[in-house]
């Protein structure tokens, strides 16, 4: 390795130290302009289905959103883990989720989904704007990604977590658009 390339790890962990600082209330209020931000876009106006996640601790919550997704009639589903694979269920309400693996709340449905043109709302620790993306380094929506190359894939940050290089691997599929409280963009690969 390169003596002063920084690498993945030390890129994740200054950032989850960051995101571990911010206060619930200012949480709150980013998430509600995240909603604001992809209720107004319109890539996802006619789109009647969506990869979300449940927030885990400090990430950017969707909560609001998929309240307002579930509320217009639009399809909803959750990631779930089983050892090293990673599948989506859909729920009906915020309600049909219980802790999982990592302490995540996962979907408690057992009928996974398989939307190929669905919007995938991507969670991550850090995001550059050529749709690299760093997560908790277990490679799970890499390898989601791999199995269904047609999602549209939109990675959902704070601004703090768009930093100007990500190291990729091999295995690493960009994002094609990020989306924070403040702006959407397209990434300049996709
Ligand atoms: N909200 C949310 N849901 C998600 C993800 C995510 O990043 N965010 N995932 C994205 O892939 C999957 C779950 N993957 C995860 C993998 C590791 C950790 C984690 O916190 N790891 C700890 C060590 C935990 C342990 O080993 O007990 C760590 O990194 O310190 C969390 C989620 C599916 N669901
Ligand atoms: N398509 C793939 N096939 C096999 N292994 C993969 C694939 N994608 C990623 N991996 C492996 O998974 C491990 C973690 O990858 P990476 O650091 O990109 O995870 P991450 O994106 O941070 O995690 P996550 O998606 O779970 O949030 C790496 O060792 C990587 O080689």
């Amino acid at each position: 390795m390169v003596k002063n390339m920084v690498t993945k790890a030390q890129i994740r962990k200054e950032l989850l130290q960051k995101r571990e600082e911010l206060p619930e209330n200012l949480c709150k209020e980013l998430s509600t302009n995240t909603k604001g931000q992809l209720t107004t876009w319109e890539e996802l106006q006619n789109r009647g289905y969506f990869y979300a996640y449940y927030p885990l601790g400090t990430e950017l919550s969707l909560l609001p959103l998929i309240q307002w997704l579930l509320d217009t009639g639009r399809r909803v589903a959750l990631p779930k883990t089983d050892g090293d694979n990673m599948d989506f269920y859909e729920i009906q309400d915020l309600n049909e989720v219980r802790k999982g693996q990592f302490g995540v709340m996962e979907p408690i449905g057992e009928q996974k989904v398989c939307w190929e043109d669905a919007i995938c709302l991507t969670p991550g620790v850090g995001f550059s704007i050529d749709g690299g993306r760093i997560g908790h380094g277990a490679g799970y929506y890499d390898r989601y990604f791999e199995r269904h190359p047609r999602l549209l894939k939109v990675g959902i940050a704070y601004e703090f977590q768009i930093v100007d290089h990500i190291p990729t691997e091999v295995t690493d599929i960009p994002l094609q658009w990020i989306v924070t409280p403040d702006r959407t963009i397209k990434t300049t690969k996709s």
